[in-house]
């Protein structure tokens, strides 16, 4: 056993169908009584079924967030708290709307109760991400962790299949990584690869079935626990490209980490080989298909984009930009990432662009 440090971090999670009905006690727990909610503007219907169930203890409702967390959007949200009196945050949807919330929470430390809609995983982590000018920056800083976490199945119904899909892949983009993650441990370690074994199992289920509860059941559990794994181990090469692309180039998320994540799994296979066996053995493909090419399956097998050049944003002339500004801030990867990999980069993606599986 290799030695590690483990820090544990501190959030209440309620699981299960029906676990929304115990957000007044939750809410309780929290100390709270006035709660701003918070969602995107397409879900405010939720937002008001939120505000309901809060009754007294509801504030407000702020339905304007948007990908990114724009600098402006955060700055009317922390505003319509204090104009409130706010003394918590609800975020019920995506990374986007905790996104938000954690925004909030950075500026005035009022507590958030996050509601995940999607399998991002971003109820899970301490990292926060805000944009100006253009520009996102992300940071970690411990007031931005969502204090609870309801993981109400029921929730994600109405989550499309196809977002379904790359989103359950960007979870698992984050387990990949942290099981070669410099910083990793054994603990890491049980949750990555049980978090790719449930969402391995449970995606194909949503593609035949969107209201399969057993399966949303399983892909929000595989969605923790990746999350956590991306809260507490850092990241590498793969997100470098997926916020390199999502940044630059305005790529979608979810979709740009469903079709980069086998190609970054191939670049780092060689250094990486305990971490290869682990995905491997998730997903129920050791001695059939590489780590690589057995992700590039699970996701184009269930209608998932698999070529760049499919997603649109980005035109094959602009890869030579991003492996530029790849290799120039790279972020610590298990093979390691200098000018000298520049044409192994282009080559990744080169092959991304158009959808070649690894092997
Ligand atoms: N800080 C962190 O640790 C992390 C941050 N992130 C950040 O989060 C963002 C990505 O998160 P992601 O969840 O993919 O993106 P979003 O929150 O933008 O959600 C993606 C899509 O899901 C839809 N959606 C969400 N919930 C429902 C629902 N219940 N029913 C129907 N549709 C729904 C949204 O629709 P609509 O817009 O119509 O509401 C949206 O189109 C990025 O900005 C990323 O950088 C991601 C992971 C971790
Ligand atoms: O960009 C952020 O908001 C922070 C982290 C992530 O988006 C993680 C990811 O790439 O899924």
């Amino acid at each position: 056993m290799k030695d590690f440090i483990y820090n544990g971090q501190p959030a209440r999670v309620v699981f299960g169908r029906g676990a929304l009905a115990s957000l007044e006690r939750e809410i309780d727990l929290l100390q709270a009584s006035r709660a701003l909610v918070l969602s995107t503007p397409e879900q405010q219907d939720q937002a008001r079924r939120i505000a309901d169930l809060l009754g007294s203890r509801a504030a407000g409702i702020f339905a304007r967030a948007v990908m990114h967390v724009p600098i402006e959007t955060a700055r009317q949200a922390r505003d319509e708290a204090r104009r409130l009196g706010a003394d918590c945050a609800v975020a019920i949807g995506g990374g986007s709307t905790i996104g938000l919330g954690k925004a909030i929470a950075l500026d005035s430390g009022l507590p958030i109760l996050a509601i995940p809609t999607t399998y991002a995983g971003s109820e899970m982590t301490p990292i926060f991400g805000i944009t100006e000018a253009g520009l996102k920056k992300t940071g970690k800083d411990p007031r931005v962790l969502p204090r609870t976490v309801i993981y109400d199945p029921d929730l994600t119904l109405t989550l499309p299949q196809a977002l379904s899909i790359t989103s359950g892949m960007n979870a698992i983009a984050h387990a990949a990584e942290g099981l070669y993650a410099r910083d990793g441990n054994p603990i890491m370690e049980l949750m990555a690869e049980e978090g790719i074994r449930a969402l391995a199992r449970a995606l194909p289920a949503i593609r035949r079935d969107a209201g399969d509860l057993e399966a949303r059941s399983d892909a929000q559990y595989g969605a923790w626990l990746c999350g956590t794994v991306l809260g507490n181990v850092g990241m590498a090469l793969h997100h470098k490209l997926c916020h390199t692309l999502g940044g630059t180039f305005n790529l979608p998320h979810a979709e740009v980490h469903t079709i980069i994540l086998p190609h970054a799994i191939a670049f780092n296979a060689a250094a990486a080989p305990d971490a290869m066996r682990r995905i491997e053995r998730a997903l129920d493909a050791a001695g059939r298909a590489s780590a690589a090419a057995a992700l590039f399956d699970l996701a184009r097998d269930n209608g998932a984009p698999v070529a760049l050049k499919d997603i649109g944003g980005i035109a094959e002339a602009d890869l030579d930009r991003a492996a530029d500004l790849v290799v120039s801030a790279p972020y610590w990867n298990p093979r390691e990432i200098d000018a000298a990999q520049r044409g192994d980069i282009h080559r990744l993606l080169s092959n991304a662009y158009h959808g070649i599986r690894p092997d």
